[in-house]
């Protein structure tokens, strides 16, 4: 569904147009099992009444240990590029990818972190202010998998609780066989439950589910920054009846108390 209004800025390729509501990867983990937008949510669309959620980007923080993969994924979606050699991120990068969701433009900031710990603590100066952190671990090392409670822990003490989505995502999944890959997604999804996340497995190689995976979380971080703006609207708008409030006081005996302040000057 193109929007009939002209979307603001540069247009949007058309692989970043979400016009239905994107599908997990497993109903074991996941955040939202609705399969539509939320009512209110797909009727602001419509109306176009979206406030300023259209000019905002929503930050995306992706954690995890060095060599799990979290710039060629981001790189692959980003860029739809993948290379082989690796070089360690310093610090850290961020990438702006423009989305048009339900008809409204978004836009999502995904910040990459450097994974080694001489980095760590200029990548944790960028966590605040996340509305989603994903953390990655490699699917061949269940030992970066065991890593992201800490990188998780991490990134939520910059932030208040409850205001970011969580991720776990499995990466390098074109080098496990089927039965490997299920049975460490086994493990994952366990710990995804755990972490109040939702499990991904993806290949920043073959750029299986890498797609899909940003779609949802792009789609995810829209309806709650649509929420929460109609949220904000509805609470500042005066509700009726808030005008001025005619006390009907009774009429009770006069003590010294009760007697409203005389102001200066008057009679
Ligand atoms: N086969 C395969 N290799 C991958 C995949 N993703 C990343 N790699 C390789 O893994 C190595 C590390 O990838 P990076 O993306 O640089 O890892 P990183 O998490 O950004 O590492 P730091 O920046 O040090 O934290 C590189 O050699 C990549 O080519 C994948 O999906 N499949
Ligand atoms: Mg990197």
């Amino acid at each position: 569904m193109r929007s009939s209004v002209m979307p603001l800025g540069p247009t949007v390729s058309r692989d970043r147009i979400i016009t239905s509501f994107p599908k997990w990867y497993t109903p074991a983990a996941c955040l939202q099992l609705r399969e539509h937008f939320h009512g209110q949510v797909s009727a602001a669309c419509q109306h176009r009444n979206t406030g300023t959620v259209g000019l905002k980007l929503s930050k995306v923080v992706v954690v995890g240990d060095l060599y799990v993969g979290k710039t060629s994924l981001i790189h692959r979606f980003c860029k739809n590029v993948f290379d082989r050699d690796y070089k360690a991120t310093i610090g850290v990068d961020f990438e702006m990818e423009r989305f048009e969701v339900a008809g409204i433009p978004f836009s999502l900031q995904i910040w990459d972190t450097a994974g080694q710990e001489k980095f760590k603590c200029i990548a944790s100066a960028y966590y605040r202010g996340a509305q989603v952190i994903i953390t990655a671990f490699d699917l061949t090392d269940m030992q970066t998998l065991e890593h992201t409670r800490q990188w998780l822990e991490d990134a939520l003490r910059e932030n208040e609780p409850g205001t970011c989505f969580l991720f776990l995502v499995g990466t390098k999944k074109d080098l496990l066989s089927g039965a490997a890959c299920e049975q460490a997604e086994v493990e994952a999804v366990r710990l995804a439950n755990e972490m109040q996340a939702e499990y991904w497995s993806v290949s920043a190689k073959t750029g299986e589910n890498v797609k899909a995976f940003f779609s949802r979380v792009a789609a995810l971080a829209f309806e709650h920054s649509v929420l929460q703006d109609l949220e904000r609207r509805s609470s500042a708008r005066p509700q009726v009846g808030d005008g001025d409030i005619i006390r009907m006081e009774e009429h009770l005996p006069e003590t010294q108390d009760s007697k409203r302040p005389s102001s200066p000057g008057c009679c």
